[in-house]
């Protein structure tokens, strides 16, 4: 399938030579990075850890670019290590200016690539963004689809970026063309180490816990599993949200002002810390984006505790 290479990032740094110390560190952290059910590291929880958060993630992705200085008043020890968001308002935001709503999507889409950028730049490993959710196939579908398949296609990564593309959502409603698209996408980054997109397509979160439930069903049926085998972990391992090492966002970015998680990430979200920023979504860029980190790294998380 042809497609055109559109985002251009910065090659990512060499990964420097094993020290001792490094060496030692990864021995401490992985069953830290293992333990799927750990919260996400934050201001209250890191001094209970052995290594330092910048360690960890480097170890997880030699990603963080260490000689790229954090935006003042930012610290790398509670970076969030996976950030949701809800790109609200890209039609308002063509309405405004009196423009068609496609234009809206193609402002959208680069304020995505700004935020890509700025993840690896910054050392956040998984970004999550709702693309398109269940609950919006009422929309008039030709106003919709030429936006997907084209933001699909601008958001397309150079493979030297290193980056892993996963889509999430049920893909059996789209046209075959957009599937194939997404499947391409994924195969070919797969194995990308760097930093993950996932891109929650015709995806919502009552959607992901019925599929969960009905895979759950079928183990029962096949005789894999007893009723009683069922818990928070297993679930956890059916919800689509499988494919990333932190299936838990730590941060949540809502645009445009609106105050709801409209179904997205709703088993995910339970101790995610929000975010709503009064910028529509093509608006929101690296101030933005400065000013939802440090008011993240304010709180402090307490996980229900
Ligand atoms: C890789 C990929 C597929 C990227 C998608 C990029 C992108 C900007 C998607 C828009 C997602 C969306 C439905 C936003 C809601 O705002 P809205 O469009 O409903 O606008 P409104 O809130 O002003 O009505």
């Amino acid at each position: 399938m042809g497609f055109s290479l559109q985002v251009s990032l910065p090659p990512p740094p060499p990964s420097p030579p094993p020290t001792a110390t490094n060496t030692a560190t990864f021995t401490l952290i992985r069953p830290v990075t293992n333990l799927r059910f750990k919260p996400p590291l934050c201001a209250s929880t890191q001094q209970q850890l052995v290594v330092s958060e910048e360690n960890e993630l480097k170890s997880i992705n030699g990603a963080p670019e260490e000689n790229v200085p954090l935006p003042l008043g930012l610290r790398r020890e509670s970076i969030p290590r996976h950030v949701a968001v809800i790109m609200d308002g890209n039609r308002r935001w063509a309405r405004l200016r009196g423009l068609p709503v496609d234009s809206g999507y193609e402002a959208g889409v680069k304020s995505l690539r700004t935020i890509v950028e700025l993840c690896c730049k910054w050392g956040i490993p998984v970004l999550t963004v709702f693309a398109f959710s269940s609950d919006n196939w009422f929309r008039p579908k030709v106003s919709y689809f030429f936006p997907l398949k084209t933001s699909f296609k601008l958001i397309l990564t150079d493979d030297r970026d290193n980056i892993r593309i996963s889509v999430i959502g049920d893909l059996s409603k789209l046209p075959k063309s957009l599937v194939e698209l997404i499947r391409n996408v994924e195969e070919t980054t797969k194995n990308n180490t760097r930093f993950q997109l996932i891109v929650a397509v015709s995806y919502s979160g009552k959607y992901d816990l019925v599929q969960a439930c009905q895979r759950i069903a079928m183990k029962v049926k096949d005789g894999v599993i007893e009723p009683s085998d069922i818990n928070e972990s297993l679930i956890e391992q059916q919800l689509e949200t499988n494919c990333t090492e932190f299936p838990y966002p730590d941060l949540l970015i809502r645009t445009s002002g609106e105050l709801r998680i409209s179904n997205f990430l709703l088993w995910q979200l339970v101790y995610t810390e929000l975010f709503f920023a009064q910028s529509l979504w093509p608006d929101f860029g690296e101030a933005e984006f400065i000013e939802a980190l440090r008011s993240f790294q304010r709180r402090r998380r307490s996980y229900g505790g």
